[in-house]
């Protein structure tokens, strides 16, 4: 008889657990409205950005999708990004899993892919000390040498190789942030055998790309892990799509060998006494690895020049589209120069607070008419499940700051498809007074949002001052003379920021002085950056 209740409570209770399960699994959420069902054909058929901007008209400001069983949310106005992303950031930090960007090439070691918690804190905590306000003061110095390096080489070959010229400027900054050397370095470890330039552009596009595979993964059923992740965890052996996988291994030990290559180096340097000051030895002093081992530290240096490049880059190349494109523009950023800066020496960063109308120039390229270096931001994702304007939000959900929708809010931005510095100059400017960021009264909306923004900004934008005041001040730059157009519509996906499609300029001397001074000055900033070699 005992035995008889026994089994009618075990089965009855075993039906309650599955009741209870039915329960949960069909509980409805009450999401965002959005497309309904599964949207991951319409992203292999359109740009992510144009897909937004079209469901944000259908939708609203906050519209939800679905790709498989993932849910995504998209944030395109600035309560709600403010509201979420930084206010409520012990929610909303977290990143969406990257199998193969994160888990695969990186082992998991790589922060700005990493999810929210103790590692990427400590993570930051390093990328905060190298790249803070104070810290980016430091970076000056070799950005304004580095600055003068790039007028000697767009006078030598007379503009044609801009965007090479560009990316060994912003390669040599970042390189400095994380290592205390410069483009040079590369060269250096080639010659070892240890590594090589070509090798080292690589691994960056690499990663971005992988950041694409990522989403590639999504719409094909034969990439197992992406799509069921608890895959990885059969034995090596027993995973069947692991060949797939190889590339991605060797690319992680190449990686891995490279960035302890540098970080090595500025030990070596620390110890003697002659490192530049950087995120390195910033590691290096007491407490200041934060607990990290050497491998995650070496991963975490890397991240200026996984960031910091592309996007950098971006910025500057699009200052030149724009200059070209806006004469008049151009004219009065060229006169202003003139008038503050004269003609017997090249503009430094004493020069920024006198420069408004440049500054306001910079402003406006980032917010930009054509499309954000990073235009949906990097998603961030819930580590909690929270309520927000009436909608369930599940843990798990990814979200993204629209950035691209952001920047042309009609009642921020008046008229937000003209392009228009004068826009930033007003005293109150509305971007100031309505964001409540963390940068209050700045215009960090292209950097993204909460805990995490990019830790970059200052060295960014310092980086794009100093190249676009000395190149406006030496030259005279125009489209091409071979008639090409400059065509600001087309861009090149990079995975994380969008550069101009490739595209031709003329670049001529101003004055008779910016020839004498780009020749003495740069003659000195090659001497001087021998500092920063090793
Ligand atoms: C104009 C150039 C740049 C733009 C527009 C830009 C934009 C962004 C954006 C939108 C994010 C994502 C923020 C978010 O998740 O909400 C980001 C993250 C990041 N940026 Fe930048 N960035 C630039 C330059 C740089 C530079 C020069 C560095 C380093 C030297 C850098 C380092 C990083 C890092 C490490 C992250 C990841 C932060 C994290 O996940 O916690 N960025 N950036």
């Amino acid at each position: 008889m005992i035995m008889v209740f026994d089994n009618i409570s075990t089965s009855s209770a075993g039906v309650l657990v599955i009741l209870v399960l039915l329960l949960i699994s069909s509980r409805r959420y009450r999401l965002p409205p959005g497309p309904p069902g599964n949207v991951a054909v319409e992203f292999t058929e359109s740009p992510m950005p144009v897909l937004f901007d079209k469901w944000r008209k259908q939708y609203g400001p906050i519209f939800s999708f679905k790709i498989g069983t993932k849910l995504a949310i998209v944030l395109n106005n600035i309560k709600a990004t403010s509201d979420l992303l930084d206010k409520k950031g012990d929610i909303y930090s977290s990143r969406p899993r990257l199998v193969v960007a994160h888990d695969i090439l990186s082992g998991g070691k790589r922060g700005l892919s990493a999810p929210y918690g103790d590692h990427w804190r400590r993570w930051r905590k390093l990328q905060h000390m190298g790249m803070n306000e104070r810290a980016a003061v430091y970076y000056r110095e070799q950005q304004t040498l580095e600055a003068a390096i790039v007028l000697r080489d767009l006078l030598a070959d007379g503009g044609n190789s801009h965007d090479e010229i560009l990316w060994r400027f912003v390669t040599s900054v970042v390189l400095g942030v994380s290592y205390g050397c410069h483009w040079l370095q590369i060269r250096i470890l080639m010659s070892y055998g240890k590594s090589d330039a070509n090798h080292h552009r690589r691994t960056v596009p690499g990663q971005c790309r992988s950041l694409n595979i990522d989403r590639s993964l999504l719409y094909y059923h034969h990439q197992r892990p992406r799509k069921w992740p608890s895959l990885l965890w059969l034995p090596k052996p027993l995973q069947w799509f692991r060949p797939a996988l190889t590339m991605f291994e060797e690319i992680r030990a190449n990686d891995t060998e490279t960035y302890l290559d540098f970080f090595n180096g500025v030990k070596r340097r620390f110890e003697a006494g002659i490192a530049k000051e950087c995120m390195g030895t910033y590691s290096l002093s007491k407490g200041g690895n934060q607990g990290m081992t050497d491998v995650e530290v070496a991963y975490a240096l890397s991240a200026p020049f996984s960031a910091g490049v592309d996007t950098t880059l971006s910025t500057i190349q699009w200052c030149l589209v724009a200059v070209v494109t806006y004469p008049d523009i151009t004219t009065r950023i060229q006169e202003e120069l003139d008038n503050v800066v004269g003609r017997d020496r090249l503009p430094t960063f004493d020069d920024e607070g006198s420069l408004p109308y440049l500054a306001a120039f910079i402003k406006e390229v980032t917010r930009r008419l054509w499309r954000p270096a990073v235009p949906l931001a990097i998603p961030h994702a819930t580590s909690k499940s929270d309520v927000y304007a009436g909608y369930d939000i599940p843990a798990g959900t990814t979200v993204y700051g629209n950035i691209n929708a952001l920047v042309k809010i009609p009642s921020l931005f008046e008229d937000p498809e003209t392009f228009n510095p004068s826009r930033f100059l007003k005293p109150h400017s509305p971007v100031g007074g309505n964001w409540k960021g963390k940068v209050e009264g700045e215009f960090t909306i292209p950097f993204g949002f909460g805990r995490r923004v990019c830790p970059g900004i200052h060295v960014a934008l310092q980086s794009t001052f100093i190249s676009v005041a000395r190149i406006l001040w030496a030259f005279d730059i125009r489209p091409a003379a071979d008639g090409s157009r400059v065509d600001a519509t087309k861009t090149v996906n990079l995975g994380l920021a969008r550069i101009p499609a490739p595209f031709y300029i003329s670049v001529s001397v101003r004055h008779e002085h910016a020839l004498r001074l780009i020749e003495n000055e740069s003659r000195d900033a090659e001497l001087r950056l021998r500092e920063w070699e090793f």
